[in-house]
């Protein structure tokens, strides 16, 4: 079924995402050339366990390791910027050190249930609500 798996790999992505908590905000960033804030982490590489594609995207992006991970959920949705179905995996992740913008991040911002920047859709309709309504991230 080779043909079968490959047309999926066309129209679908999975990619695992990391909800970082700091001081009841949480991380989004912005990739250059783009608008929209959205989750740090990206696309599962093959043959890698999301736990590695965390760790390797973690520190691609916002230059910094990993201490501790925990599942939380998966979420699926048109992806912001290509016409692909994506599926997210989110987890929770602690990190060692301050985050900060790293390769092809240009910015990283901490946001509360009242920042009004734009943020892909699962972690503004899926993510965010579920962490306000546990009281982890502040109103
Ligand atoms: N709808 C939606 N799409 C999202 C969200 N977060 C998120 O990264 N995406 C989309 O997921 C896709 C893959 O994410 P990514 O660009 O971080 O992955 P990556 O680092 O491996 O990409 P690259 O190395 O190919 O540039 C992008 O189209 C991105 O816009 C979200 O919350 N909602």
């Amino acid at each position: 079924m080779r043909v079968k798996r490959v047309k999926m790999d066309a129209l679908l992505m999975e990619k695992c995402a990391a909800i970082i908590i700091r001081e009841k905000t949480l991380l989004v960033v912005r990739k250059r050339f783009t608008n929209i804030f959205i989750s740090p982490g990206g696309k599962i590489e093959p043959g890698e366990t999301q736990i590695q594609c965390l760790r390797r995207e973690v520190a691609e992006e916002i230059g910094v390791e990993i201490s501790d991970a925990l599942y939380f959920d998966s979420f699926e949705r048109e992806a912001a910027f290509d016409h692909k179905i994506i599926i997210i995996h989110a987890w929770f992740v602690s990190v060692y050190g301050e985050c900060y913008p790293n390769s092809e991040i240009e910015e990283i911002r901490w946001v509360n249930g009242k920042t009004r920047v734009p943020i892909a859709s699962i972690f503004k309709d899926c993510v965010i609500p579920r962490l306000l309504a546990q009281d982890l991230i502040d109103e």
